[in-house]
């Protein structure tokens, strides 16, 4: 959880992204989630802006990864657990029961902690997924294939042993077929739930340049329990606690400028 300690007095990056604000492409209005009895997130209202990457920070347990869970209603696989409230996506409702499941998993992709490729060829992972949604020729799905594993930075280090087992990939490329695969489908939103903390710090960085590239043409919601991650990749930071959002701005201001005292406390290390 401290592994990211001390903050550093300023993020390594210029903050000039978020400058320029663009429409919300993912908002959530009056949201509450349940595990069973359990009121895991409370009342979240806020937007997530289109083409920028929003930072979701805060201690264990307060719901982050709960909340990201809603963006894609994975949750509604489980039982007992029930979101309340809307959650927007392009200014309809998600969690509405006759919003299209296949819509959703078209435009919402979602990469996870560990990765976890699927036990089939390099190649097979990412064609895998997208034979799922669409009829293609083999030349058309060699292109796919090709073009998913070059825009997840992964296509020069893969291109000669496509046939080779994934799971014979080192951690930090099997993170980045598990990218190549979610962006195979062409989502709109890609939802990354601590996507380098099982890597090493060179992976972690090639993943994070990545989540610079991909931001062109996604937009990006992404856990960390990093601090100093969620400085340098993302344009606007939510901060939770105990299942409530405390502050959620602009990154620069969340670490520069917090209007909460928790927030400060949180971002210094003073607790967490
Ligand atoms: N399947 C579940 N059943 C019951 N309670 C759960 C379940 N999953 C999570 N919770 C509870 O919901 C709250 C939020 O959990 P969540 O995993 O979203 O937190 P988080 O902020 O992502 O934590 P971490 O940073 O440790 O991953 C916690 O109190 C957790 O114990």
């Amino acid at each position: 959880m401290n592994d990211a300690r001390p903050l550093p007095a300023k993020p390594q990056r210029a903050f000039a992204a978020a400058a320029a604000p663009t429409p919300a492409k993912l908002s959530a209005r009056g949201l509450d989630f349940y595990y069973g009895d359990f009121h895991a997130v409370k009342n979240i209202n806020f937007d997530m802006p289109e083409k920028r990457v929003t930072a979701l920070i805060g201690p264990s347990g307060c719901g982050k990864s709960t909340l990201l869970r809603v963006f894609n209603r994975i949750y509604a696989l489980y039982p007992k657990q029930e979101a309340r409230g809307e959650v927007l996506l392009d200014g309809e409702n998600i969690l509405a029961p006759k919003y299209p499941m296949n819509r959703l998993r078209s435009k919402v992709g979602m990469v996870f902690q560990k990765p976890v490729p699927f036990p089939m060829t390099i190649y097979e992972n990412v064609a895998y997924a997208i034979r799922h949604h669409e009829k293609l020729s083999k030349a058309q799905m060699n292109e796919r294939v090709e073009q998913a594993l070059v825009q997840a930075a992964l296509w020069e280090e893969v291109k000669d042993k496509l046939g080779q087992s994934a799971l014979g990939l080192s951690g930090g490329q099997q993170q980045r077929l598990c990218i190549a695969r979610a962006i195979a489908l062409r989502p709109e939103v890609l939802l990354l739930d601590e996507p380098t903390s099982a890597l090493d710090p060179i992976s972690t960085s090639r993943i994070e340049q990545l989540i610079e590239e991909l931001k062109r043409d996604y937009t990006i919601v992404i856990v960390t329990h990093n601090m100093q991650q969620a400085a340098r990749v993302s344009d606007y930071t939510a901060f939770m606690y105990l299942g409530d959002m405390i502050e959620h701005d602009t990154t620069e201001t969340i670490f520069s400028n917090p209007s909460k005292q928790q927030t400060e406390d949180y971002i210094t290390g003073r607790f967490g």
